[in-house]
């Protein structure tokens, strides 16, 4: 099938790829150039584990193609996707303008009947808003006799693992009342959906909300287990210890119930508060999402606060040694991730930070290019030097069997923050380290 793509972002490139990878013929648009141009020389703007091959090898084949020219892509595809980001507005609401963007820029170039996919994260009722805009503009072009369908089709990959998400989806969500447009949208995902059903077809608007809904559930179990694992910090339990113990009940099961420095990222950050939001736009007080949101926010405070009371609120002229800036492992993402709230406290407070990730550190200095606060060190060893404590804030594999005597050679205290809750409490105090990390 021919595919077009608008946005080449974690989604839309991610998804171009591995549509082509089946053998479809896809066109990835952007209004950034320079992604265009970085894709037509086989680098990927994204750290995504498998994703450089993947375009490099489609591209070669012929099979995906990156573009600007939004003429020709809307041209290529007999399904266009929407793609693009749907950012916070300033009043936490998602907001549609890339959306409405890209539903102009197929309205004003489609010739032939079309079938528009939108795979962005919108709120219930976006498709109606997106086949209003693209109504109006083929009336106004005289070409009211063109007819398309606008499907619901959100994403659920998770960044790190987005390449292996898309190539075996746990589910494949189809919102559309229309016969033949879930015909195409299932032929075009055929592929994916061989070893058992995937495929969930429902309406328009439950589509867009099961989106909302499967991230704001997440979060909720994540902000549940931190709020317990204040609760075990305060009462002498051990939240490890607990996640086990519930865990093992299927019914809640192991999966995404560990306490930590707090959610980050795109997408649960944004996700949760523009339903906050949209419940408010229909006069719902939506409780649980926005104490979803508070504790989250307190938790990624929490590091700092722990920080500040071991070295008793002084903090000016101290020096951090940080491991982890992205917000989860194998990503170079550091939006909305817990190691900014935490530098930009320590720095409020007079420190310095020293860090090192392995994929973020561009990104880092990208963000911070004038924070003379912050060093980006070459390596984790090179982080330590100095420091009057070590940090932990991502929980990549290479932080998890450390060489702790070499880390207590290397700082000036033998102290850590551990977010992550990486190492065993009493095999720290054998090793001599004072040990602070989530809940225990
Ligand atoms: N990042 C993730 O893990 C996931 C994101 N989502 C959702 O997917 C959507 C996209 O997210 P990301 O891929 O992370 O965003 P992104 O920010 O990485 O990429 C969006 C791309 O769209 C481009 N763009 C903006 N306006 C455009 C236009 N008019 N025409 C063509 N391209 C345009 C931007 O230049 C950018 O390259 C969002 O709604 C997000 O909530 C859903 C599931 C997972
Ligand atoms: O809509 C989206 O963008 C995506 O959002 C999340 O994916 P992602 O944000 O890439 O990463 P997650 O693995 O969900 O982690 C999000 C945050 O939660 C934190 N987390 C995760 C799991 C856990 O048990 N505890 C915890 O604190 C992580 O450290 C990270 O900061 C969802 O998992 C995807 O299904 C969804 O498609």
């Amino acid at each position: 099938m021919r595919v077009t793509v608008f946005g080449i972002g974690y989604v839309g490139l991610v998804q171009g790829a591995v549509l082509a990878e089946v053998g479809h013929d896809v066109v990835c648009v952007d209004v950034v150039a320079g992604k265009v141009e970085q894709l037509k020389q086989g680098i990927s703007p994204i750290y995504e584990p498998g994703l450089e091959n993947l375009v490099k090898e489609n591209y070669k084949a012929g099979r995906l193609n990156f573009t600007t020219d939004v003429a020709e892509a809307v041209r290529h595809g007999d399904v266009q996707f929407i793609a693009v980001g749907t950012p916070p507005d300033e009043d936490g609401s998602a907001d549609l303008k890339y959306v409405l963007a890209v539903a102009e820029s197929i309205a004003r170039n489609m010739e032939r009947d079309q079938i528009i996919i939108d795979k962005s994260t919108v709120p219930v009722g976006t498709a109606d808003k997106v086949a209003l805009h693209v109504a109006s503009v083929l009336a106004e072009r005289g070409r009211a006799d063109l007819t398309f369908d606008v499907v619901s089709n959100p994403e659920f990959l998770k960044e790190g693992s987005a390449v292996a998400d898309c190539m075996r989806p746990d589910r494949i969500v189809i919102g559309t009342s229309s016969k033949v447009s879930e015909d195409v949208v299932r032929e075009l995902y055929a592929p994916f959906n061989r070893n058992h059903e995937k495929i969930i077809v429902m309406d328009v608007r439950s589509a867009e909300l099961t989106k909302y809904a499967a991230n704001c559930m997440l979060a909720t179990k994540i902000s549940f287990m931190n709020e317990m694992a204040n609760m075990a910090e305060r009462l002498g339990a051990d939240i490890e210890m607990v996640r086990q113990g519930i865990g093992s009940d299927p019914r809640i099961g192991y999966h995404f119930i560990y306490a930590g420095a707090g959610y980050g990222g795109s997408c649960f950050p944004k996700d949760v508060q523009a339903l906050i939001q949209a419940a408010e736009g229909i006069g719902f007080d939506a409780t649980l999402l926005k104490a979803v949101e508070i504790r989250n926010d307190h938790q990624k405070r929490m590091l700092f606060d722990k920080i500040s009371a071991h070295f008793f609120g002084e903090l000016a002229g101290k020096t951090f040694a940080l491991w982890g800036l992205s917000f989860k492992p194998n990503t170079d993402d550091m939006r909305e991730a817990p190691s900014r709230v935490l530098m930009e406290a320590l720095w409020e407070a007079g420190a310095r930070v020293q860090a090192f990730d392995p994929e973020a550190m561009e990104e880092a200095r990208r963000i911070y290019a004038d924070r003379h606060e912050l060093s980006l060190c070459n390596t984790k060893e090179a982080a330590l030097e100095g420091a009057d404590a070590l940090i932990i804030v991502t929980e990549w594999q290479l932080f998890k069997a450390p060489d702790f005597e070499f880390i207590k050679s290397q700082m000036r205290a033998p102290v850590i923050f551990d977010g992550r809750n990486l190492f065993d409490p009493v095999r720290m105090s054998k090793k001599g380290i004072r040990y602070y990390s989530i809940g225990r």
